[in-house]
């Protein structure tokens, strides 16, 4: 039962007591808050909030929730009011906490990192192991994951010489907005994981190069926090997942549009959470398993890895399209298009394809950006020209980002390289940028163009890439 009185000081003692399912309260920030009748309804389960009743669950909650969490989605009368005194912290188990340095090794440096892989082999070195698996997981044996990048190195280029090289123009527009490299921030929740600050340090960052930033409606930071770290004239969108409560990604929507985001995208591959083993090992946990008894346990009953309230999975293409529409005018992108028929039906609705498989996050076995973009240009090239092709997945050079615009694609999207950058904060968010802005300018050089729209598919040979995809490498 909620305390009669919201004023009231509740005293350490008292809250120590609330620690079960029957009556589970929570510490954060030095007030209490009444969980027991949101357990069952919590994205992450039942189990995560149970381990921290009766205590101080600040440090765990920070990391993966926005700062109006509680605010948006916890009755005012299960907001409990102020505690007296200090509340125990749970001790936190080694996979939480970031790596100690052993004698003799040194920390990952900044100075150090020369590419973008250079960055994700320095985040496990820096950050706690389960941050990392959160970022690092692909679905099941995270093949997909390894064949988008094995993807891009399948095509070869056919570079043209003797032509004269002076200044390199990387400057291009992705949906209308001007950008001064082709390719943009993916959106991307948990990066307050990366660092506290999270992905306000991505917007700032994309800000001081002219990148453009897509945010994730489940970022670590809220709307408010991104739209006010937004620097004058900076162009950022807004990446939908429609949410079963869709009143509340509506809200969002309209709030977007009043705050000047650019353009959206409705996330389509992700109407179930793809089955990310690196992920859930991590997330087992012995105090939470003992919670329940062999007979009560529930895992697989339901989404075993979800870490965000369930989508709303009812739209075809015209309730979609109409949805939207009575909301917006801007650009939208539908982000998850796999097949040339779906690029397609993209042109038909008049909005424009995002070709993605989430990273290899989703569907194990899913195709690459590479191979759908091969594809449409094979069945549906009218596609290219109608709308603006988005294309992310397993990108880490300069060069992967030339391929994909050579093959049609008009802005690509890095999601795992930046969010590994920022742990480096935001002179490593800075750094990548200038590293692939570097690499896409000597790749443009040697290719023997010296502007973005004079890529064409004559710069690319993608045979290699039906032999590749017939021996994918699997990690797990
Ligand atoms: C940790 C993580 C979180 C992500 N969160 C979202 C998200 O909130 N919304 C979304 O549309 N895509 C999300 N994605 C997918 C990215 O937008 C993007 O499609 C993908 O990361 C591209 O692949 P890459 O990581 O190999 O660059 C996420 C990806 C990662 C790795």
């Amino acid at each position: 039962m909620p305390v009669s009185n919201p004023e009231k000081m509740l005293t350490r003692e008292e809250v120590l007591t609330h620690s079960s399912r029957e009556s589970c309260w929570v510490v954060i920030n030095n007030a209490a808050y009444d969980m027991t009748h949101f357990l069952d309804s919590h994205p992450g389960g039942p189990g995560i909030i149970l381990k921290y009743g009766g205590r101080d669950a600040t440090a765990a909650f920070e990391p993966i929730h926005p700062s109006d969490t509680l605010e948006n989605h916890l009755k005012s009368e299960y907001h409990l009011g102020p505690v007296s005194g200090p509340v125990p912290e749970v001790e936190e188990d080694a996979k939480s906490k970031a790596p100690e340095v052993t004698p003799g090794e040194k920390k990952p440096t900044l100075g150090a990192i020369i590419n973008i892989r250079d960055f994700e082999l320095a985040a496990p070195k820096l950050l706690p192991p389960k941050s990392f698996a959160y970022f690092k997981a692909g679905a099941e044996s995270e093949y997909t994951s390894q064949w988008n990048r094995d993807s891009w190195q399948a095509i070869r280029f056919r570079p043209r010489v003797l032509r004269p090289i002076e200044e390199i123009y990387t400057s291009t527009t992705i949906l209308g907005n001007e950008c001064s490299v082709p390719f943009f921030i993916c959106p991307a929740g948990g990066g307050k994981l990366a660092h506290p600050k999270g992905e306000v340090l991505l917007t700032k960052a994309a800000a001081k190069h002219g990148v453009l930033h897509w945010i994730s409606n489940v970022a670590g930071c809220s709307q408010k926090e991104m739209t006010a770290a937004k620097a004058l004239g900076q162009n950022q969108c807004w990446q939908i997942y429609a949410m079963s409560d869709l009143a509340v990604t509506e809200k969002e929507i309209k709030q977007a549009v009043k705050d000047g985001f650019k353009g959206f995208c409705l996330t389509v591959d992700a109407i179930r959470a793809g089955k990310r083993e690196r992920d859930m090992r991590m997330e087992l946990d012995e105090d939470e398993a003992a919670i329940y008894s062999e007979e009560e346990d529930e895992s697989f009953e339901k989404e075993p890895t979800v870490k965000r309230g369930a989508i709303w999975s009812s739209f075809d293409w015209v309730s979609f399209v109409k949805w939207i529409r009575t909301m917006t005018d801007l650009p939208v992108c539908v982000k998850g298009i796999q097949t040339w028929e779906d690029a397609k039906l993209c042109m038909e609705h008049g909005v424009h394809p995002w070709l993605s498989n989430h990273g290899g996050r989703q569907l194990e076995g899913a195709p690459s950006a590479a191979e759908t973009l091969v594809s449409i240009r094979k069945h549906c090239p009218e596609v290219f020209d109608k709308c603006e092709v988005i294309a992310d997945g397993g990108v880490l050079r300069g060069t992967d980002i030339l391929k994909a615009l050579c093959l049609g694609a008009k802005g690509v999207g890095l999601g795992r390289g930046f969010l590994y950058s920022l742990v480096f904060g935001e002179p490593g968010v800075n750094k990548a940028i200038r590293i692939l802005k570097h690499e896409v300018e000597v790749g443009m050089a040697l290719l023997g163009v010296t502007s973005i729209d004079q890529l064409n598919p004559s710069y690319v040979d993608t045979r290699g890439l039906a032999f590749a995809s017939a021996f994918p490498r699997a990690h797990l």
